[in-house]
């Protein structure tokens, strides 16, 4: 069997607050395969950051942070040390931020700040001798610009970012995520920032790159529209855990979870509101050992405040965490394949 690129097991992230101990991923598991393109969609809170700075070996200190579970890149656990987590970052697994102006500088021009990145993170630097001068080679920049479909990149190269309108710059981070030769890219809602249209530009770049270039890509989004456009597998997430998972076509057409299947209905809602999900989180009450949607489902039974239902798979490749999940396809969907 072919290993993942990214595999993560029972991944469990705590948080100390003034309330006591909060689990943020509660056993999380997602294997992203080369090639491949994971998305991983969620309501605001659900874990989606935790889950990329987990990955990424960023949580914020001085917290308990991953306190079980492993993530392996290409078989090698990074969760094991800060040493192994370095390595990777930034060559082997590189991020595709949500917010470019705060990832770019605005007084340094592209190239600057593109030549720089080369030198920490080119795959070739360790066949250089120490004590030569780094030659970076604006050719490999040029031609990585020409596959993110920035072609005057001379031009881009001596620009400044807010010089460069937000897809072009989204295209500038794209360049730069690829630009170290990764195994994967993890994409943090890389288009929440942009019109509708770039949006679908750049989601169609990352399709194209995923297949041409065998990356694998793990991709958060609120969006469900950027999730069916981008994704081959989706993973619904929920209160820190996950609720569902498929292949991109039967999550959008045959939705199990009563969460998943209003979030979907909501996009066919004339306001987009998530018609069915109750969302008056002041009146939210503790729920100790029963789903967490549990007091919002409208299909919920006594079993479901009672105990946590577990993943389990139920079709093929199709897992879902409900005792009492629907099995008819959804009536309504913008979504066709
Ligand atoms: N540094 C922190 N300290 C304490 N709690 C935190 C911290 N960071 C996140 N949390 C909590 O962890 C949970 C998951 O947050 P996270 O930011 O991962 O969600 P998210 O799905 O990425 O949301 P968003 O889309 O708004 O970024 C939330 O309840 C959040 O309040």
């Amino acid at each position: 069997m072919v290993t993942p690129v990214l595999e993560i097991n029972d991944l469990c992230v705590v948080y100390k607050t003034p309330q006591g101990d909060l689990p943020a991923l509660d056993h999380v598991s997602v294997t992203v395969h080369q090639g491949e393109i994971v998305g991983v969609i969620g309501e605001t809170g659900s874990g989606k950051s935790t889950l990329v700075n987990a990955i990424l070996g960023t949580l914020p200190r001085h917290q308990p942070g991953i306190v079980d579970g492993t993530v392996r890149l290409d078989g090698t656990d990074i969760t094991d040390g800060e040493k192994s987590a370095r390595d990777a970052r930034g060559r082997k697994i590189t991020l595709v931020p949500q917010n470019t102006y705060s990832s770019l500088n605005p007084l340094f021009r592209i190239g600057s700040q593109i030549r720089d990145l080369m030198r920490c993170t080119s795959p070739s630097r360790k066949i250089r001798p120490f004590w030569r001068k780094w030659r970076i080679r604006d050719a490999e920049i040029l031609r990585v610009l020409e596959t993110v479909r920035l072609p005057a990149g001379n031009r881009v190269l001596r620009q400044y970012p807010h010089q460069l309108s937000g897809g072009q710059r989204q295209r500038v981070m794209l360049a730069m995520a690829l630009l170290p030769q990764p195994q994967i890219i993890i994409a943090d809602e890389p288009t929440s920032s942009l019109d509708a249209a770039t949006q679908v530009e750049i989601l169609k770049l990352f399709r194209w790159i995923a297949a041409e270039r065998n990356v694998a890509v793990l991709f958060t989004t609120h969006n469900l529209a950027a999730a069916w456009e981008v994704c081959d597998r989706v993973i619904v997430m929920h209160d820190g855990r996950i609720i569902e998972a498929a292949s991109r076509d039967r999550l959008f057409s045959h939705p199990m979870h009563p969460y998943t299947r209003a979030l979907l209905a909501s996009a066919v809602h004339p306001l987009g509101q998530v018609a069915e999900i109750r969302a008056d989180f002041a009146d939210r009450p503790t729920i100790e050992h029963g789903c967490q949607f549990s007091w919002r489902c409208s299909r919920a039974l006594d079993q479901c405040r009672e105990h946590r239902p577990a993943l389990a798979t139920r079709e093929s490749e199709h897992a879902v965490a409900c005792y009492n999940p629907s099995t008819n396809a959804l009536s309504h969907s913008y979504y066709q394949a």
